[in-house]
């Protein structure tokens, strides 16, 4: 597992962004071979969000043969509600940058069959031969999408119950009033992570700090669905110092030094 330790949440969306271009940039997609990316909603990503926006504006990156897949969205929620993460995704990222709407994919949180919507997206993820690479964040209690703590890290695209804590969280968005939070998502699984080539997490401020802890020195533990990511080939946590606060001094160090000059942001637009 690589550690990225920036300064501040500014830099971590530069790095992160910034990696994920050049990424892009060097696979060289076209139509018959576009790139599969993974992504999520929640505030950890919009200043990544904001940055690939600002590249693709200045022609650095191009997302026309880039194909997307949404971690999660709400069971029952309307798709143009303010809320959803389908209006989330297109108010945030695809409105500003040049995707083709064909090559979004979000769960139909209010499709009829719940179970069949979950298959098709895993069938859709395999006939675009897996995902090269997802973008995620993690909740304060160290779930990925909506695997809740006690989620099987074998776990693909399913219903899922959101926790009491989840709910409390979320209701920041919904007029501070967890009635008004949905019981239920649809989520990637565990496994529709880990099966991706890479797997870039963000993780910022000092609320994420146990989950960080538990990520990078636990064991891998279904309590913490994050740790699952420790058994990845390939996986990058990108984080700011505030979320480090729970680390041992010498793990922050480990990762500051081992790093290096990886850390520059300024060198990356190579
Ligand atoms: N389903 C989403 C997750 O994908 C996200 O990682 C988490 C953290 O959100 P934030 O980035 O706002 O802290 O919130 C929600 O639960």
């Amino acid at each position: 597992m690589r550690v990225i330790i920036q300064n501040d949440y500014e830099n971590l969306s530069l790095w992160a962004a910034r990696y994920i271009a050049s990424r892009i940039r060097e696979f060289e997609p076209n139509e018959n071979r576009p790139f599969v990316l993974g992504l999520p909603t929640g505030s950890s990503p919009l200043g990544t969000y904001a940055e690939l926006i600002r590249l693709n504006r200045e022609g650095y990156v191009s997302f026309a043969n880039v194909v997307t897949f949404n971690m999660d969205e709400y069971v029952g929620l309307p798709r143009d509600h303010e809320q959803s993460y389908y209006t989330f995704m297109w108010k945030n990222f695809f409105n500003h940058i040049d995707i083709e709407k064909e090559n979004v994919h979000i769960l139909d949180g209010n499709a009829k069959d719940l179970e069949a919507e979950c298959a098709a997206y895993e069938d859709a993820i395999a006939a675009f031969g897996g995902i090269e690479l997802f973008l995620g964040g993690i909740g304060s209690d160290g779930h990925i999408a909506f695997n809740e703590p006690f989620s099987s890290l074998s776990s693909k695209t399913r219903v899922k119950s959101l926790t009491y804590d989840t709910k409390v969280m979320n209701s920041r968005f919904f007029d501070n009033d967890m009635n008004k939070v949905p019981s239920k998502a649809l989520t990637v699984g565990v496994k529709t992570v880990t099966d991706s080539k890479e797997v870039i997490i963000l993780v910022n401020g000092h609320a994420k700090a146990r989950a960080l802890q538990a990520t990078i020195e636990g064991g891998v533990s279904q309590s913490w669905t994050c740790s699952a990511l420790q058994l990845h080939p390939r996986a990058v946590i990108v984080c700011d110092e505030a979320a480090c606060g729970e680390l041992k001094l010498n793990t922050f160090k480990y990762f500051k030094d081992i790093e290096g000059d990886n850390l520059a942001v300024e060198n990356m637009l190579s």
